[in-house]
């Protein structure tokens, strides 16, 4: 495991006063489902709980000084983010992600803090200039968004935490927007490059080995099969 120094590379934006970074974690058993039959059992649990240990490593060498809370079933994860001087929440997940978060953000808004920060744990590329893009942004918003690839939302930050209700699935940041209107709050919707790409199929698989080679090198051989059987298809259509 590598281990970073606590020194940040960029400060929180000054106007930031108790923001809690909320990371939401499946059992590793259970997720990355989408790459059932692309990747082994085994392969899917290590690159899920491999995706959740960088963005725990990102914050704390990053973002030292904010506090984070992951949220999970799996005690494995759970330890695994107390390792990382996260707060920790067990949540049988029976309520799914909507769920689970509910949870975190009754648990945050109860701690005291002003604004949440959701960022789920599997982003292929976390850059720390986007994250403060996104904190700059809470300014003169009550809601920021940092829109996934397909319309989900891949990072989502309000102030106060409960400003909206959490509506992940289908369309998710089209959704959030909405919650937002109808609360009459400020909303902004961002279009980041890294923070757009969370690794769902194995399309992003393969996008991911493209930008981090060295990162992603594990699951190398799937990506550079899944580009040659690309270029294979494209040229047969050409
Ligand atoms: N605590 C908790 N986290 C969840 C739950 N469902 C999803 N997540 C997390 O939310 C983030 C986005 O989840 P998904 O993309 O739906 O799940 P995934 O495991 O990454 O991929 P799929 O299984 O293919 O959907 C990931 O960090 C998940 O671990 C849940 O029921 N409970
Ligand atoms: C976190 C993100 O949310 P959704 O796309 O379901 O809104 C995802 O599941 O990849």
């Amino acid at each position: 495991m590598t281990s970073f120094l606590k020194t940040p590379s960029l400060m929180a934006p000054f106007f930031i006063d108790k923001l809690c970074v909320v990371i939401p974690m499946k059992s590793p058993k259970r997720s990355k489902q989408r790459l059932v039959g692309c990747l082994s059992d085994a392969a899917r649990e290590s690159l899920s709980l491999t995706l959740f240990e960088n963005t725990l490593a990102f914050f704390q060498r990053h973002f030292p000084m904010l506090d984070v809370l992951v949220v999970s079933e799996s005690l494995e994860v759970l330890s695994l983010a107390q390792s990382y001087e996260a707060n920790t929440l067990f949540d049988d997940g029976e309520k799914g992600l909507n769920g689970a978060l509910d949870f975190a953000c009754d648990w945050v808004k109860k701690s005291g803090y002003d604004s949440q920060l959701i960022v789920p744990s599997d982003i292929a590329v976390l850059d720390p200039k986007e994250i403060t893009t996104l904190m700059t942004a809470i300014h003169d918003a009550q809601v920021v968004i940092a829109v996934a690839k397909d319309g989900g939302t891949n990072a989502l930050l309000t102030s106060p935490p409960d400003a909206i209700h959490f509506e992940y699935g289908c369309d998710s940041a089209s959704a959030h927007k909405a919650n937002a209107a109808n609360n009459r709050l400020v909303c902004r919707s961002l279009h980041l490059a890294n923070l757009a790409l969370d690794i769902d199929q194995r399309e992003d698989l393969k996008v991911a080995v493209i930008r981090q080679p060295e990162r992603f090198k594990a699951w190398r051989d799937t990506g550079q099969s899944l580009m040659k059987k690309t270029l294979i298809k494209e040229r047969h259509y050409a």
